[in-house]
């Protein structure tokens, strides 16, 4: 399998290339250059566990690596969740169900692709003997995630750009209490989106990329992507065999990376209905899927930080698609909204995809009869998922676990949300670091941290 750039100005490459650069060196995405046909291996693959299904579904994409060794790092990734199931899908009704994707080390879905992608790296690191400098961007969990998938992989130096005061403390503390000297959060002040735009112009600079060796955790790597498809794939074998195809998945969405894993498998046979985007208050894409114009806004910060995104990375893999994998077309598109701030598209068709939009008094409330009605406790990005429901049964992804945001539970719940895992790091030491948020500031900073 060789892997394309959505801009279609640099070569194919092989899947352990496409992993290593993160970002296309034309300022690309990558996209596998075919989608497999996964409708003949549906009925076979049923029944697999978590790891054993990643692998199958691995096993067409990362064709360069050995087998063995792919099936290996895979059985490892998922070793450090809480819950036998891995990604359980739990029945509020007989129409609503939750898939749980917080059981991995960092309560968060982002563990399911960063576990995986941290034993891709070490295979790297082993393969090439070069050491490598991660550097990524958060609105809070990514970055928990990345530093987690990380943690003790010899040869990694791990910078983790994220807004000042935009994430939860618990967050915070995730990224900033580990003790380790080869991690680096680096707090900026601004949002979310000025961190990735700095970031993204970074990996730009390719003579820098070879110099410190730099890789992307954040969901323009396509091995996120890739990994985040298996639990799709995984809870739809879950729901009852009768709901299966007439199911809504209904995503919380901010960089459009968990929606887009969905859609690809969908496109790759998986006879999934529908996918719901579903926004906090800052909802570019909500807008885009009801009037086919995207358009910037101001990042508002709310009670689901995470979300707190305008501008959403991976749409650039769905306009590829959308545009009839037109190189050319995409080019202009990003061009023509990274001058003006907004794009509208003609003849806009959303496809199987509707949308919805909560603000924080939404999602107050929704935490508050999510629990009197199910008896289940949703934390604020979840709660998104709940607002006006497509008709017959949906699928809702929670995203993170409610105990990484106390203080919007305790608002709308006097309910114990805690978690040990998170009461732990209360006594710890946070180190953090400053930097500007402009690519010149960022290379300096890595440059005077990268491995002796
Ligand atoms: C808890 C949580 N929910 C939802 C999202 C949105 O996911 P995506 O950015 O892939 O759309 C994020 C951040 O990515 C998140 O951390
Ligand atoms: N919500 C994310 C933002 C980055 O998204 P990614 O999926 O592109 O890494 C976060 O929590 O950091």
């Amino acid at each position: 399998m060789q892997y394309i750039s959505t801009r279609g100005q640099v070569p194919p490459v092989d899947f352990s290339t496409a992993v290593a650069h993160g970002l296309a060196p034309d300022g690309g995405l990558y996209l596998p250059e075919t989608l497999p046909d996964l409708k003949p291996k549906l009925a076979d693959w049923a029944d697999l566990s978590y790891p054993q299904l990643c692998d199958a579904f691995f096993s067409l994409f990362a064709t360069d690596l050995d087998r063995a060794e792919l099936s290996a790092m895979i059985e490892r990734s998922y070793q450090n969740f809480d819950h036998a199931e891995i990604a359980p899908v739990r029945k509020l009704s007989d129409s609503l169900y939750v898939l749980e994707l917080f059981h991995g080390p960092t309560l968060a879905f982002k563990d399911f692709a960063l576990q995986l992608l941290g034993n891709f790296y070490e295979a790297q690191i082993a393969r090439t003997g070069k050491p490598i400098s991660v550097l990524g961007a958060t609105s809070g969990d990514t970055g928990a995630a990345a530093i987690h998938g990380l943690l003790g992989k010899k040869g990694v130096r791990t910078f983790i750009l994220y807004p000042d005061g935009r994430i939860s403390p618990l967050q915070e503390r995730q990224m900033t209490c580990t003790g380790a000297d080869n991690v680096f959060p680096l707090a900026i002040k601004g949002s979310f989106d000025d961190a990735q735009a700095a970031m993204k112009t970074v990996f730009e600079d390719r003579e820098f990329a070879d110099e410190i060796g730099l890789s992307a955790v954040n969901s323009i790597n396509l091995a996120r992507i890739l990994a985040q498809c298996v639990y799709y794939l995984y809870s739809f074998y879950r729901l009852p065999a009768a709901l299966r195809e007439q199911t809504t998945f209904v995503v919380p969405t901010g960089n459009f990376g968990n929606v887009l894993a969905g859609w690809l498998l969908q496109r790759m046979g998986v006879p999934i209905k529908g996918f719901r985007v579903a926004t906090n208050q800052n909802d570019i894409l909500h807008r885009l899927f009801q009037t086919g114009t995207y358009a910037l806004g101001d990042v508002a910060p709310s009670v689901a930080p995470s979300m707190d995104i305008q501008v959403a990375s991976n749409f650039e893999r769905f306009i590829y698609y959308a545009e009839g994998c037109d190189p050319d077309k995409v080019r202009a598109i990003m061009q023509t909204f990274k001058s003006s701030g907004q794009y509208t598209f003609e003849n806009f068709d959303p496809g199987t995809f509707s949308s919805s939009r909560t603000d924080d008094a939404g999602i107050a409330s929704i935490i508050s009869e999510v629990y009197r009605k199910y008896s289940y406790v949703v934390d604020p990005h979840t709660a998104c998922g709940f607002t006006d429901l497509p008709e017959g049964p949906n699928l809702i992804l929670a995203t993170a676990h409610p105990a990484k945001f106390p203080d919007t539970i305790a608002e709308a719940l006097s309910v114990d949300s805690t978690h040990p895992s998170l009461e732990a790091l209360k006594a710890k030491e946070v180190v953090k670091h400053f930097v500007e948020p402009t690519p010149e500031a960022i290379k300096a900073f890595m440059r005077e941290h990268k491995q002796a």
